[in-house]
């Protein structure tokens, strides 16, 4: 044979080019195109090829791909030859069938059945083996070794081997798809009567009719999860797909493989369009979804459906779907959902914007500004509301709005009210906080320094005393803290901030000097605080000394001694010899016993400010007074409108501490600045939460002193006693003379009626001083001066607490005064305007003229017309109008701060250097009470 090309090849052969170019692929011959030249060699070994292929079956080459997919290639194989003596063979069939756990030969058993019908039957092989590759060349059986590897298999793994054969149908080149077969048994597998079936080829298609309309059901309800996702893709033809079962429905029908003459109808041929999820039940779906619910209902059907095929074949998919399907509905139901009561309420500080409201609310900020503009507020995006327009407005659109504000109490964890009380078994005894006071020189310092020397010397030998503000003492293991600030001043001081440091005050009384002005004002300051007074009757080692003298004196003042029937415990005491220091340290432990002085250590740490300087090195130092919990280093702290943390705590011997407990003064540093004595300080879980506080203060402390208001005023008496806000008048009376003090106060002390009473706190001698407005400002007190004036920096500080002092020159105007306000009725106000200050510093006899002052103005100014108050060490001494104002000889109109003036009194000759000439007008008032 000469050479010849391949179209003249496919004519000679009936066939279509295309199709001879892939049969001379497949038979390993090259041919390019359709004028390709072959060899004659390689047409005769196609042709013979081809012959050969015509007779033999194709045999499936199989290659699990993966779990769920097996590929299958075509093979040629060798005709296999019917085995003879069928009857034996299914005799052992049926033996096997019985035997085997399978007991139904797999679909091989069919396939070979199919092959002999068709002559293109597929010996099917089971599961994965590759072996079968090497099987083609064996003439006798394909279909035998089939059932040996399958039987390898079976010893192997004891797992079913899943498979697959097609019956009645040409195998495709490629094919991909996944089963589920039973393996056939080792016995029956080898002793299948697949070869044999030959005679019983028609009975195939048969079989697979027969089985359709009752199995299906129990392999489709089965086999779903597995079988469905092949099917689906490949959409196999109904009834070609081969017998598939679940395996235990095997056993279950014994010996059905058994009947000779048959294939064996175990591995059930499937109906196909039976399985849910095949292609007949899914076109039956389509035809519903197309016609027969109408648009809606086959929609959802169909979504329906689609939901259930996902489940089933790409459960993660499916969970996007859910999670997307549910998001949608979560976004659909937030528009319609009206918001809970409490997403309805709106939390504010005070102040919120509009454009913030709107926010809140969810609503246009154009919408809020039209409603505010309906309501005659013309307003912006960035506009500030307050409280209660935020209110209303919030309304209106079913909001409501609280007003938080800033609680103080809240972030410090010293609302009761929110934290509780403390657990009275977190209650333990702390040591009492004493203060010193006395007159001038009676020797407070002198006993302070006395206590702390045997202090030291008993228990810190060589310590270096360091002056902190505030000291520990001990006796026999208890302590006592000493506030290291003698006098009442800075005892009242602390008292006007709101701290009451000191459980116990000791009254210095010299036995040579006996009761004098400040032991009467420290005993008024003492008792306005309602702390117990332990009377030190010191210098007893005077030769001069008389303490029973003292005694007697104070018994004027309700301070009654014990051994006289009284309740107040009195101490003789000498600081210079030190005597009997231990036996005042006794008394002071005794008196804190009675006090029953208990605080709670767990907690935060909290206190006062007793003393707080700028230190050069080390930036604010502050002595802190513990007063109740504990204070640790590295604590985040605030005091007033200072904050910082713990860097340092020092305690009063110089040694660092850790940490210090109830009654404990230390000294601190850590603090952004210089808190002022008497301040409180609050240590916090986070420094962020201590600046906010420390900042809300500063704004408050701004807010302040822009509205200053008085305490109690005169003016505002009456309308304060309407609303209940005052019950009790405390006075402060200071007056030019002893006789005078005693007058006024019993005039004014006579003007206590059901609905007021007038309390004098605190009488004296001579000019206002601080201590009388520290006083007035801790007691709520207004201060009657009866002829007597303010010093400037009383005058100054009465100013800045907003402290009201009347100042009177004839006790019928103080009482009617005091009268009218109390029953409202207080007549228009003749308000002192003060114009300035004037010292004498020379004065000059002017003859026909009288005395000429030479002077300096102090401050503010001194006019021509102004009045003029002659004072003289705080005390009035004469009121009137100026005569003459000249700056060196020229008259002048006013002569400002600073500058130098000749002043004549109008008829008053009496000036004195040193005299202070106050200038003032008088404004009239009308009162008010409101
Ligand atoms: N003899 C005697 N003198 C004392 C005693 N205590 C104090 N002194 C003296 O009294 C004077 C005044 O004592 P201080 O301790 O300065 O008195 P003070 O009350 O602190 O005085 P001021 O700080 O000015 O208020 C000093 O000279 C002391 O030496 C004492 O017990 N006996």
């Amino acid at each position: 044979m000469s050479k010849i090309r391949v179209y003249e090849l496919a004519q000679k052969l009936g066939l279509e080019n295309k199709d001879l170019l892939a049969r001379l692929k497949d038979a390993g011959i090259e041919a390019k195109t359709h004028m390709s030249v072959l060899e004659a060699d390689a047409v005769q070994k196609f042709e013979a090829g081809r012959e050969q292929a015509e007779d033999k079956p194709a045999i499936i080459e199989e290659r699990r791909i993966s779990s769920g997919l097996i590929r299958r290639r075509r093979k040629a194989v060798p005709k296999p030859e019917p085995k003879p003596e069928p009857v034996a063979e299914s005799e052992s069939v049926e033996k096997a069938a019985a035997a085997a756990p399978v007991p139904e030969a797999p679909a091989a058993d069919e396939s070979s059945a199919a092959a002999a019908a068709a002559e293109k039957a597929v010996p099917v092989t089971p599961d994965s083996t590759p072996q079968i590759d090497v099987e083609p060349t064996v003439e006798e059986p394909a279909v035998e070794a089939a059932p040996e590897v399958s039987t390898e298999k079976e010893v192997k793994t004891g797992a079913k081997v899943k498979t697959e054969a097609k019956v009645g149908e040409k195998v495709e080149a490629e094919v991909e798809e996944k089963v589920e077969a039973e393996s056939a048994a080792p016995a029956a597998a080898e002793k299948s009567p697949a070869t044999e079936t030959a005679p019983s080829k028609p009975s195939a298609p048969a079989v697979v009719e027969k089985a359709s309309p009752n199995r299906a059901k129990i392999l489709g309800r089965v086999e779903l999860p597995q079988a469905a996702p092949p099917q689906r893709r490949q959409g196999r033809p109904a009834g070609g797909q081969p017998g598939r079962r679940p395996a235990g429905n095997a056993p279950g029908r014994p010996g059905a493989p058994a009947r000779p003459g048959r294939p064996a109808p175990g591995p059930a041929p499937a109906p196909v369009g039976d399985i849910p999820g095949g292609k007949e039940t899914r076109n039956k779906r389509k035809k519903k979804g197309k016609g027969g619910d109408g648009p809606a209902g086959a929609d959802r059907h169909e979504r329906r459906s689609k939901r259930a095929r996902m489940e089933v074949f790409e459960p993660d998919r499916n969970d996007r779907y859910r999670r997307a399907k549910r998001s949608g509905k979560q976004q659909k139901k937030t528009e319609i959902t009206v918001s809970k009561a409490i997403k309805r309420k709106i939390r504010i500080s005070d102040v919120i914007t509009v454009g913030e409201l709107a926010k809140r609310m969810g609503v246009k900020a154009n919408d809020l500004i039209r409603e505010l503009m309906s309501q005659g507020n013309m307003v912006t995006i960035n506009h500030p509301l307050d409280y209660e327009t935020a209110a209303i407005l919030a309304a209106e659109f079913n909001y409501e709005v609280e007003n938080v504000g800033f609680n103080e109490e809240t972030i410090l964890n010293v609302d009761k009210a929110a934290v509780g009380e403390d657990k009275p078994e977190d209650l333990e005894p702390r040591p009492p906080v004493v203060t010193i006071m006395g007159h001038v020189d009676h020797g407070k310092t002198s006993l302070l320094d006395a206590i702390r020397a045997t202090n030291v010397i008993a228990g810190e030998a060589g310590g270096i005393t360091q002056h902190i503000g505030a000291y520990d003492v001990e006796l026999d293991g208890r302590k006592i803290a000493f506030l290291d600030t003698p006098g009442h001043e800075a005892f009242t001081a602390m008292r006007a901030r709101g701290t009451s440091v000191t459980d116990i005050v000791i009254l210095v009384v010299a036995a040579d000097d006996g009761v004098m002005p400040q032991t009467r004002e420290a005993i008024n300051h003492a008792k306005a605080a309602g702390v117990p007074i332990i009377v030190a009757v010191n210098k007893i080692d005077k030769p001069g000394a008389n303490p029973e003298k003292v005694k007697q004196e104070l018994t004027e003042f309700e301070l009654v001694p014990e051994d006289w029937g009284g309740d107040t415990i009195f101490v003789e005491v000498s600081a210079k010899e030190k005597t009997n220091i231990d036996g005042l340290l006794e008394m002071i432990l005794l008196q804190a016993e009675v006090l029953d002085l208990k605080a709670n250590a767990k907690k935060h740490g909290c206190g006062a400010i007793v003393e707080a300087r700028l230190d050069k090195g080390r930036g604010p130092v502050a002595t802190l007074l513990v007063q109740e919990g504990t204070l640790r280093i590295g604590d985040p702290l605030v005091s007033g409108a200072h904050y910082g943390r713990v860097r340092t705590m020092t305690n009063d011997r110089g040694e660092q501490v850790q940490e210090a407990g109830p009654s404990t003064p230390v000294e601190v540093t850590g603090l952004s600045g210089v808190p002022d004595a008497g301040d409180t300080f609050n240590a916090l879980d986070d420094e962020k939460a201590a600046k906010e506080v420390a900042q809300h203060r500063a704004q408050k402390q701004r807010e302040a002193e822009l509205a200053k208001t008085s305490k109690v005023s005169l003016d505002q008496l009456y309308a304060r006693l309407q609303e209940g806000d005052v019950k009790e008048l405390k006075v402060i009376l200071k007056a030019d003379v002893q006789g005078s003090v005693e007058a006024v106060r019993d005039a004014l002390v006579k003007l206590s009626n059901d609905i007021c009473r007038l309390v004098v706190i605190h009488t004296g001698v001579g000019g206002i001083i601080e201590s009388d407005v520290t006083l007035a400002t801790a007691s709520d007190a207004i201060i009657i001066g009866f002829n007597v004036r303010p010093e400037p920096k009383a005058a100054t500080l009465a100013e800045h607490e907003g402290v009201d002092i009347r100042l009177y020159s004839i006790i019928y105007d103080a009482v009617a005064d005091v009268k009218s306000a109390m029953e409202g009725l207080l007549a228009p106000t003749l308000k002192e305007v003060a114009l300035g200050r004037v010292e004498v510093r020379d004065t000059f006899h002017v003859s026909k003229v009288g005395t000429v002052a030479g002077c300096y103005v102090l401050d503010g100014k001194v006019s021509r017309n102004a009045q003029v108050r002659l004072v003289r060490d705080s005390v009035v001494i004469w009121e009137g109008k100026l005569n003459s104002l000249k700056r060196f000889k020229d008259d002048a109109r006013e002569v400002q701060a600073g500058y130098e003036c000749g002043i004549g009194l109008e008829n008053y000759n009496d000036v004195k250097v040193g005299d202070i000439i106050e200038a003032f007008e008088i404004e009239e008032t009308a009162t008010k009470l409101d």
